[in-house]
């Protein structure tokens, strides 16, 4: 997926910035060789600290990385600057059933293999007689698994099968009300030196400010919360016709036997951020948070 990715990027410098040449610096990050859980890992940007120090190294000069796994509870890491959100992808989550069926016709005990918490507890809230199964790696080992027999049917993001070329193996989107997506998802952001006036331009090339102005809105209400890949928070900000954003936002708890909702509008995303985040909070999602 960091493959296509990057190659996404190649494409949209070849056709907006074709005097740049690009050279791709392929790295592993921890998150990619660690088979077990990922609380386990400790600390968090187990997708993202190899690639910052790269940056501060200069062995690379533009970074590239999924939002939904970039940190959400501290600021960029010092010296480098989130500079461009590019063009959303589809923010949904989706079942992938080798059988394809729908989420709803699943027999009661159907392994479930996922470990976001934020699945986790939406699938309980939803579908609390299907059982979620844990399980790691990327998308590609995530569906050998399945095909393998360790799983009846996944739960995974719409827009990694779309990046993975592997479309086909999406069996039903799932509604962003019903499994409310994770902050940032479907969205890419380049990252580059603070000082590096020059990738800064080319990053300010592929910007999509509203794409840029909806992450905000949603990372300004993690923030607040503090909240992170090990919290079932969903967030899923979008532009109105009329300019105004949206944010949806859901705290659950793991077992999904409580739901806090806030839904609202403003046109300054940290308005909304901080808005929706207080709302949560008014509401108690610090209990649900802190355990
Ligand atoms: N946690 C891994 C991860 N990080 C981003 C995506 C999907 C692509 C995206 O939302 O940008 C995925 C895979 C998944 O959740 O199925």
């Amino acid at each position: 997926m960091a493959l296509a990715q990057v190659e996404r990027v190649r494409r949209m410098l070849t056709e907006r910035r074709p005097e740049v040449t690009v050279e791709v610096v392929p790295l592993t990050t921890s998150g990619d060789r660690w088979q077990g859980s990922l609380s386990e890992l400790g600390g968090k940007g187990a997708f993202t600290k190899e690639v910052d120090q790269a940056l501060l190294d200069g062995r690379a000069d533009l970074a590239v990385h999924c939002v939904k796994d970039v940190p959400g509870d501290r600021p960029a890491p010092a010296g480098t600057v989130f500079a461009a959100y590019l063009t959303r992808d589809d923010v949904r989550d989706c079942l992938v059933d080798p059988a394809g069926r729908r989420i709803e016709d699943l027999p009661a005990g159907t392994k479930v293999g996922t470990s976001a918490v934020r699945r986790k507890a939406q699938l309980a809230l939803h579908h609390p007689h299907l059982t979620a199964v844990p399980i790691r790696g990327n998308a590609n080992s995530r569906l050998a698994k399945l095909d393998a027999g360790e799983y009846d049917v996944l739960l995974l993001a719409v827009s990694g099968l779309h990046r993975i070329g592997m479309p086909e193996r999406i069996t039903h989107p799932i509604g962003v009300d019903a499994f409310v997506p994770a902050v940032g998802s479907g969205t890419l952001v380049l990252q580059c030196r603070q000082d590096d006036e020059p990738a800064l331009e080319v990053a300010e090339a592929l910007a999509d400010h509203r794409a840029g102005r909806e992450t905000e809105a949603e990372r300004t209400m993690l923030h607040i919360l503090q909240g992170s890949c090990h919290s079932p928070i969903g967030g899923y900000a979008r532009t109105e016709p009329d300019g105004r954003i949206s944010l949806r936002a859901r705290v659950i708890s793991l077992d999904g036997k409580t739901v806090l909702d806030a839904h609202e509008w403003a046109s300054d995303p940290v308005v909304l951020g901080t808005s929706v985040a207080a709302s949560l909070l008014r509401q108690g999602a610090r209990e649900i948070l802190t355990p």
